[in-house]
């Protein structure tokens, strides 16, 4: 009884120390409150730009699928090569959506968050009609971004490889097919090994990525990527002037004739018309060779809506005829053959989403009836059935349909391996498109090889904390009932 006292006291101790162990054990290792950073991409498209926040926790920085969209603020009208005659008020055009952007990262983050303007096929372009032009509007675009509270990082033309790049990497981080070789990681986890090729169809140029086991006859066309600790060797090429804007230029220039002020075109709905300035048509460097010069000032297109004639139509703008490697898409372009899954993605999507071909894996020849079909309707039906949508896209579905199907044809798409294209709008709430991936190599975001991981996570470490005192107060308590006087502690077996 005498001993019992002191005994006691001891296990009291004891349990005290195993709670409060655990207590600091929680506490300790607390997750910090998430330090989130920032980013800002322009996408400076031909047709319109595009600015995209994103926005990840700092301490997972060279994880991957972490980095979100916050926003997209579209830029009010046209792409900045379109301001090639008042290039000052290129800059002036991003204001709204720079101001947007003020309000939404949070001032405290202003300075350390990276602005990159990224301009594709449009001021591609407009550096081949007038390099000095281009010059200014890129001068006056950098100007506005230089006096927003941001850290500015440059604007500049990317490359159409970089495009093609960027995108096929913005997609795949997003699926998370650059992890799934890894045990430590295990977020969005994809069920299918490999990665998807990028389809991207903007306004001006049209860029095909995808990984490739065959060998790549032109250099041009070949990437070597180190990324997660696994290499990946893709066939990337951008076809300038083949964006659907550029592709429907070429496509009337080539069946423009000397004198007629009117244009019968089967790409077109029936009972569609539009005047075109020949001036305008000619002034792009895709179709300036193809001018002539008894056209007269402007043309009238009156649509016939006919989907055999305009794939007829549509043809003749690739030149299928020469390739000098032992495989080609067209205009005498190396292109292995087509490999693993594609995400298709910007006109791709809107052309598709709008003909209700998205939802889930369609047949191509069902593809095929639904473009016919569509082409064949009246103008007035297409109308009062989708009268909301913009006219210009709207009149041109028609068109972009079978555009879309004699690009994937001659990439070497087929019944079969139609199965394979997804049409993505976003993934995970952030959009399709080069700019995430421009980002993600810029800031350093995605690592040649994996980044080490602790073997378990924070929740774990805890878990397993909790579960071990616990355990211990068990045993102790298991003594204490069983001997009474807790002998265990007297023969030292704790
Ligand atoms: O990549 P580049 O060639 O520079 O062009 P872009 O970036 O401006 O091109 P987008 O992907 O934004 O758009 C591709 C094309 O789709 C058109 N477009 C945009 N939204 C559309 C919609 O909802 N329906 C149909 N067409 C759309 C747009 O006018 C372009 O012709
Ligand atoms: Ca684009």
């Amino acid at each position: 009884m005498e001993q019992e006292g002191p005994l006691f006291i001891l296990g009291v101790f004891f349990v005290l120390g195993i709670v409060a162990l655990t207590v600091v054990a929680v506490l300790q290792n607390k997750p910090l409150p998430e330090n989130l950073k920032y980013g800002i991409v322009l996408d400076a498209g031909s047709s319109h730009t595009s600015v995209y926040i994103y926005r990840w926790p700092a301490e997972k920085e060279n994880d991957t699928g972490v980095v979100q969209q916050v926003e997209e603020c579209k830029v009010e009208g046209n792409g900045i090569s379109s301001y090639h005659e008042k290039p000052v008020e290129a800059g002036l055009s991003l204001q709204a959506c720079m101001n947007k952007a003020r309000d939404i990262i949070p001032v405290s983050k202003h300075k350390e968050t990276p602005v990159y303007l990224g301009a594709t096929a449009g001021m591609r372009l407009l550096r081949l009609t007038n390099s000095r032009v281009a010059d200014e509007v890129l001068a006056s675009v950098e100007n506005t971004l230089r006096s927003s509270p941001f850290d500015f990082q440059g604007a500049r033309i990317i490359t159409g490889q970089e495009e093609g790049a960027y995108g096929w990497i913005t997609i795949n981080y997003l699926l998370g097919n650059f992890i799934h070789s890894s045990p430590w990681f295990n977020i969005m986890p994809n069920s299918k090994e490999g990665t998807s090729g990028a389809l991207d169809l903007g306004g001006a140029s049209t860029q095909i990525t995808f990984v490739s086991d065959e060998n790549i006859e032109s250099q041009d066309n070949s990437l070597r990527f180190r990324l997660y600790g696994k290499s990946y060797n893709v066939y990337t090429h951008s076809f300038l002037c083949y964006g659907k804007d550029q592709a429907l230029r070429l496509q009337l220039a080539n069946t423009m004739t000397g004198q007629n002020i009117t244009l019968l075109d089967p790409c077109f709905n029936s009972g569609y018309m539009r005047n075109v300035s020949t001036a305008d048509l000619y002034s792009s460097p895709c179709v300036s060779g193809l001018r002539i010069l008894t056209a007269p000032q402007t043309i009238q297109i009156q649509g016939t809506g006919n989907y055999q004639l305009c794939k007829n139509k549509v043809q003749t703008i690739f030149n299928v005829s020469h390739c000098s490697y032992s495989r080609c898409s067209f205009n005498g372009i190396f292109q292995p053959g087509l490999q693993g899954e594609f995400g298709a993605f910007s006109a791709f999507y809107f052309v598709m989403d709008f003909l209700k071909l998205t939802k889930e894996k369609v047949s191509l020849d069902s593809v095929k009836d639904t473009v016919e079909r569509h082409c064949s309707k009246p103008w007035a039906e297409v109308k009062r059935e989708s009268g909301r949508i913009k006219e210009k896209y709207l009149s041109e579905y028609c068109f972009s349909g079978v555009y879309i199907l004699s690009l994937l044809d001659l990439y070497g798409f087929n019944s079969s391996s139609w199965e394979d294209i997804t049409f993505l709008g976003k993934i995970h709430g952030s959009d399709a498109g080069w700019t995430l991936g421009y980002m993600l190599n810029l800031t350093n975001m995605i690592p040649a090889e994996l980044p080490p991981s602790p073997p378990l996570s924070h929740g774990g470490y805890v878990g397993l904390m909790v579960f071990f005192s616990v355990f211990l107060l068990f045993i102790l308590l298991t003594c204490w009932l069983t001997f009474r006087k807790p002998k265990c502690l007297q023969k030292g077996i704790i």
